[in-house]
């Protein structure tokens, strides 16, 4: 099942840099495992703006939030999905 997830990141303005600095790097790190599982499909930074759209393809919603809740910086991030499906007019055979 394919989602679209856009997250948007709130740092606390008296965060220590180097905690912050430790959750990016924790982050940066879950995110590529994720990639390289193929549970991430897409991840677009949205210009001007420290939030990102994503497309992660995962069994369930269950499992979708599983992974999300994981994410380091999860307890900053506002976070919106929306499922997806094929649509009539793609091209691509893989869009399920
Ligand atoms: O910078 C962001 O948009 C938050 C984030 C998600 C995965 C990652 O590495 O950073």
């Amino acid at each position: 099942m394919l989602f679209k997830v856009e997250m948007k990141v709130t740092i606390p303005h008296d965060m220590p840099a180097d905690v912050i600095a430790d959750i990016k790097a924790r982050e940066k790190a879950y995110a590529q495992a994720l990639q390289a599982r193929g549970k991430w499909r897409h991840l677009w930074r949205i210009a001007g703006s420290y939030a990102n759209v994503s497309i992660f393809d995962v069994a369930d919603n269950a499992e979708l939030q599983e992974l999300i809740s994981g994410l380091p910086l999860f307890p900053y991030m506002d976070i919106g999905v929306a499922p997806l499906c094929r649509h009539p007019s793609s091209i691509h055979e893989d869009d399920r």
